[in-house]
């Protein structure tokens, strides 16, 4: 295996998408997505919209989170909960066919908390729902995620808005797959380095499942890690203030006839800070199908994809699972 480590994530500015000055700016945007996330998978964004102090605010809060003792924090566990929303302690979510998924010990160290869209009652069991809030001032906790929810969301349409016109269909084919979208997000922090076992990762080697991802990383903590299947190595990826990165899921390559890539990725901190991450994952209304090939002929809606893949990891209860096949 190669150790150059030269190559970078390739840098798109989305301000050329956001403000254009001409039609040429949002064309070349759109193009060097689509080259992006052909070779890589993945790209790092900035001119993305979303104001530094909204991502400092949130960050802010993760802290003040974490900070809750344990027995406050478990009594949100997202285990008890049919959305899947609130908190994970470390290892819960251990997928079927992880090197150590039979291990005593947590492999997977890293701990969370879910987020999704507020929906009053219960539908489609898993989906759609209400969330669970911590007991923190409105100003804490609850205000500044929901505002930078509600920014992401905004970002991960965005994206697929690009990932859309970079495969020539129009930008309109979103009205049906925004609809009511399924955007999941997950609060991270990852323990410092002298706090975990040998063997344990932040988060092992994994593709996302499903739509686009749109991940902030806490500046100057690096340890996420991308894998480049042409050159077969682990790519750093640095951690820049007010930068993103934009990664797409299974759903994403499979829906591109592998145009696009799912790049496997894992975290690993090796500093003695803790790491604080947050990713909102966009994936598209539950009931929509494929856009990125409106004349695919198998008519496999979102929900029945994630269905398929959540299906397959130990953090759902398999009552939740079979409600949701059977709903
Ligand atoms: O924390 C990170 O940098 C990445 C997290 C991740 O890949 C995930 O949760 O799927
Ligand atoms: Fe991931």
């Amino acid at each position: 295996m190669s150790t150059d480590n030269s190559i970078v994530l390739p840098v798109v500015d989305l301000s050329g998408y956001l403000h254009p000055t001409s039609p040429a700016d949002k064309a070349r945007v759109i193009a060097e997505v689509r080259e992006a996330c052909s070779e890589y998978g993945f790209f790092q964004v900035k001119g993305h919209g979303v104001p530094l102090d909204m991502q400092k605010a949130l960050l802010q809060s993760l802290r003040n989170l974490f900070s809750l003792p344990q027995e406050e924090k478990l009594k949100l566990s997202f285990l008890n909960n049919p959305c899947r929303r609130g908190y994970e302690a470390s290892g819960m979510s251990v997928r079927e066919g992880d090197a150590m998924a039979d291990s005593k010990e947590p492999f997977w160290v890293q701990k969370a908390f879910y987020i999704g869209r507020e929906d009053p009652v219960i539908e489609r069991p898993g989906f759609y729902g209400p969330n669970v809030w911590p007991d923190l001032a409105e100003e804490d906790f609850h205000g500044p995620v929901w505002e930078y929810y509600q920014a992401t969301d905004k970002l991960g349409k965005m994206i697929w808005e690009i990932l859309l016109q970079g495969l020539g269909h129009p930008p309109s084919l979103m009205e049906a797959f925004s609809k009511r979208p399924f955007v999941q997000m997950k609060m991270i922090r990852y323990p410092p380095a002298s706090a975990t076992l040998p063997g344990q990762y932040g988060v092992g080697a994994h593709t996302d499942f499903g739509g686009v991802t749109v991940l902030l990383q806490e500046a100057g903590r690096e340890g996420l890690e991308v894998w480049h299947e042409g050159r077969q190595e682990w790519l750093p990826v640095p951690a820049m203030e007010n930068m993103y990165i934009i990664n797409c899921g299974d759903m994403i390559q499979n829906w591109s006839g592998g145009q696009y890539k799912s790049a496997k990725h894992r975290v690993i901190n090796k500093s003695d800070h803790e790491r604080l991450s947050c990713a909102t994952f966009w994936h598209g209304d539950v009931g929509a199908s494929n856009p990125l090939n409106p004349s695919d002929p198998d008519r496999e809606t979102v929900g029945q994809l994630l269905v398929k893949r959540f299906g397959r990891q130990f953090s759902l209860s398999k009552t939740v699972v079979e409600q949701v096949r059977a709903s």
